[in-house]
């Protein structure tokens, strides 16, 4: 079938969060793990998010996966794409969101591309082309810890404008008022400016709307899943039967795990709140780096914990912790052996029959997916905003929750094993 959306999301959490957003208004989505082979069976889907890890890889490499996985789109008819990227526009100078946009848009044949990573919903907004974490801007949010990109500006126009080929320009907040067409008229300006890209200010999901309309003029286009409310929004047909329903109609069993790679203040709140609710482990992650006998600990720690119930492991820290980590072992190096040794547990758990997993984090859901092989998700109802459950399409299925470091209340890890049966 000829899908009406393809989206690349250089993330995994990213992916399932768009996947989520398309889902519940109304297009039947799947998502893929990296770019699928060309027989790849889809059944009656509208829309497939096409999940990289190409945010924090080097931006070159980020380009090609892009564009194979563009090009795999394409064959199967979509007539538009979406670059998925996080709604804290996460990144560096170096890219990866202008490097893989530019060849998007060349690849498209297109003069610019539409940009925006708001998303209402989870309190991103952008005004004047400065991006919000809800009430403060990007770089008073506690992004600007983030251990892999801290985000230390908001002005998306200089951000962008810092990792693309050409000039960045704004379509504004007076503009977007105006509706689909001036913004259509906007895009065209700009172009004729030499504009290569355009950061469009978005506060509330009818402005996603709008630009969502305008944007499926155009091959292409780059955000967070606010704009792919607004795209989606424009390509459902009314009334369709709710796509999700039918993920959770047959229980999976089997036992259940969380694993946490993500330090963002999110996730540590949701750690400290599922104490409560199941035996948790805190990773030493000093030791998790220097030697593998932690990760055995660890397994013979959920042994028998996990036969009784649902368990939690972290590798999780305070940003003055990881900041000390880092110092001592390089961004890359330590991040790397986490998400190593979490995956190694991940597929250790599953060996030993867990079926229902929740993972905290993007590189590291990142990690744990490619691990375990999985190929292919499809979407199921949200857990919370931006975070849905997934089925695996496999002979002995399985559910999994992917969420990305910022999403969730309080109590997303007993949430989460509460709808996964
Ligand atoms: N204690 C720690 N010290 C330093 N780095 C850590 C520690 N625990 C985890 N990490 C690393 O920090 C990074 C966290 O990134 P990850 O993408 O998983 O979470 P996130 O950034 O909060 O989520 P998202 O990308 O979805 O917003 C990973 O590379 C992980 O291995
Ligand atoms: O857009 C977001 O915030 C998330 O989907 C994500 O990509 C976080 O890593």
């Amino acid at each position: 079938m000829t899908l009406s959306l393809g989206c690349v999301a250089d993330d995994y959490t990213g992916a399932s969060d768009l996947a989520n957003t398309l889902t519940k208004a109304g297009l039947r989505t799947v998502q893929t793990i990296g770019i699928p082979e060309d027989d790849l069976a889809l059944g009656e889907v509208d829309a497939v998010v096409v999940a990289l890890k190409s945010r924090s890889i080097p931006a070159a490499q980020a380009v090609a996966l892009s564009r194979a996985a563009d090009a795999w789109l394409r064959q199967r008819g979509a007539a538009h794409v979406m670059f998925k990227i996080c709604s804290t526009f996460d990144s560096t100078d170096q890219g990866n969101i202008g490097p893989v946009l530019d060849a998007l848009r060349a690849d498209a044949g297109e003069a610019v591309a539409l940009v925006t990573p708001a998303f209402p919903e989870t309190g991103r907004s952008v005004y004047q082309g400065h991006l919000f974490v809800g009430a403060v801007p990007l770089h008073e949010s506690p992004l600007k810890d983030h251990p892999l990109n801290p985000m230390r500006d908001a002005n998306l126009v200089r951000v962008l404008a810092r990792q693309s080929a050409g000039p960045v320009g704004l379509i504004d907040m007076a503009t977007v008022a105006k509706g689909a067409d001036a913004v259509r008229d906007r895009l065209a300006a700009l172009a004729g400016e030499g504009k290569g890209a355009a950061i469009a200010d978005a506060i509330f999901d009818a402005d996603l709307e709008t630009l969502g309309r305008a944007a499926l003029a155009h091959r292409v286009s780059c955000g967070a899943s606010g704009l792919g409310l607004g795209l989606a929004r424009a390509l459902a047909r009314p009334g369709s039967a709710d796509p999700a329903a039918d993920v959770l109609a047959e229980p999976v069993g089997g036992l259940a795990a969380c694993l946490a790679g993500s330090c963002s203040q999110a996730t540590l709140e949701q750690i400290a709140a599922a104490e409560a609710l199941m035996p948790v482990l805190r990773l030493d992650p000093e030791r998790l780096i220097a030697d593998g006998a932690a990760v055995e600990e660890a397994l013979a720690w959920a042994g028998g914990r996990v036969e009784s119930g649902p368990v939690l492991i972290a590798s999780s820290a305070s940003p003055e912790a990881v900041r000390a980590l880092q110092a001592r072992h390089g961004v890359e190096r330590a991040g790397h052996a986490i998400e190593g040794a979490l995956a190694h547990l991940a597929a250790a758990l599953v060996a030993r029959g867990v079926r229902r997993l929740v993972v905290a984090g993007g590189e590291t859901s990142g990690a744990v997916v490619d691990h375990l092989g999985l190929k292919a998700f499809r979407v199921g109802p949200e857990i919370a905003a931006g975070v849905p459950v997934l089925r695996t399409a496999s002979a002995e299925p399985m559910l999994l929750a992917l969420k990305s470091g910022n999403f969730g209340g309080r109590d997303f890890f007993g949430r989460a094993l509460e709808m996964m049966r």
